[in-house]
């Protein structure tokens, strides 16, 4: 039996906590037991679990894995401290809010032996899987992938980064990917941003990427694939499954602190996630350098 602990008790933390409590009956997941949650407030126990402090999750011998569910800002450090101390992590995405962070911790990962897994969602939800299948095999020509949502809190990065997972979504739909113009429009006395993407596929072919958050914009995805033969312009509904998201993704998680995924898989996944988080760094460099 692994101990483990959630760092973080907002909505993604809660929700690793309730999973934890009831993993899925007769899988991977119930190979972990939660030891204790760590938080910067003073809390009551939540769900059963009683707070511990963070020297106490770091220094416990019954504690083997870290979900690190704090917000975006807060990672990197959170992650560093549990490797060094010898803990398996999960983070929810984004790993970190630059590259060169992430390979350092990825690097750190894999010279104490350590599993280091990062959340991604998106990838497990029933539009994302059954669009996969539905352009499975076509050529595209042209794409947007327009996102909407509710203003993020504070210390959740620069968009590309918070957004990494739209930006995921077109790199395994449409492969490596590079950027060739952005731009971003903030009102922050609005609470408002947009922040348009340009990039090109390795055939040259362009995607726009475009994140809008502000008080009122409901979270939605909107799409326009043209391909040869088709155009996409809407999400397809896909098949509900009875397994959560973020239970999906323990599932995984587990798998790999078993062993049970392959080196091969390993390395793509790995690749694929370094690729969004450098894609991502060099959509906020460009910004950064045409608004100084
Ligand atoms: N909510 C979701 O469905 C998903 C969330 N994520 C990721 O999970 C992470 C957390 O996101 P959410 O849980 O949605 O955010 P949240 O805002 O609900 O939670 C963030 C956590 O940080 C804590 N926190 C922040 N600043 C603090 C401070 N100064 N002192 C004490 N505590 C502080 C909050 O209380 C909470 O524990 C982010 O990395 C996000 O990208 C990833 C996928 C899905
Ligand atoms: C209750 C059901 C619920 C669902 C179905 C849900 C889905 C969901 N939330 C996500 C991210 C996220 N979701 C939130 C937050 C929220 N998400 C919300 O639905 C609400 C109400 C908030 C907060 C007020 C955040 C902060 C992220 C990570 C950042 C992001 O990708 O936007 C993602 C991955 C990102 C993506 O697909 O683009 C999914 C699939 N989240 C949920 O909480």
């Amino acid at each position: 039996m692994l101990g483990s602990v959630v760092v973080g008790i907002g909505i993604a933390g809660s929700v690793r906590m309730r999973d934890l409590m009831a993993p899925l009956s007769s899988s991977a997941a119930e190979q972990i037991s939660i030891r204790g949650f760590v938080s910067r407030r003073s809390l009551e126990d939540q769900q059963g679990v009683k707070q511990i402090s963070m020297t106490e999750a770091l220094s416990r011998d019954d504690i083997h894995v870290a979900f690190i569910c704090t917000e975006n800002t807060s990672h990197e450090e959170n992650i560093r401290q549990f490797l060094e101390a010898g803990k398996h992590v999960c983070v929810e995405y984004p790993m970190t809010l630059s590259h060169t962070s992430a390979v350092d911790l990825w690097n750190l990962a894999q010279q104490k032996g350590l599993v280091l897994h990062e959340e991604h969602i998106e990838l497990f939800t029933p539009d994302f899987k059954q669009l996969k299948k539905d352009i499975s095999g076509k050529t595209l020509e042209e794409g947007k992938l327009h996102f909407t949502g509710g203003p993020l809190k504070a210390n959740f990065g620069f968009p590309s980064f918070s957004g990494i997972a739209r930006l995921t979504w077109l790199v395994v739909l449409f492969g490596e990917l590079t950027v060739t113009s952005v731009d971003l429009v903030e009102e922050k006395e609005n609470k408002y941003m947009k922040m348009t993407a340009h990039l090109l596929t390795q055939q040259h072919k362009p995607l726009t990427w475009i994140e809008e958050r502000g008080p009122g914009l409901g979270r939605a995805k909107h799409v326009e694939f043209r391909f040869q033969d088709v155009t996409i312009t809407e999400l397809p509904a896909g098949q509900r499954e009875p397994v959560g998201l973020f239970m999906q993704d323990l599932l995984l998680f587990c798998r790999k602190l078993q062993g049970e995924v392959s080196a091969a898989e390993l390395q793509a996944e790995r690749n694929r996630i370094l690729h969004c988080l450098e894609l991502a760094d060099r959509i906020q460099q460009i910004t950064e350098n045409t608004h100084a």
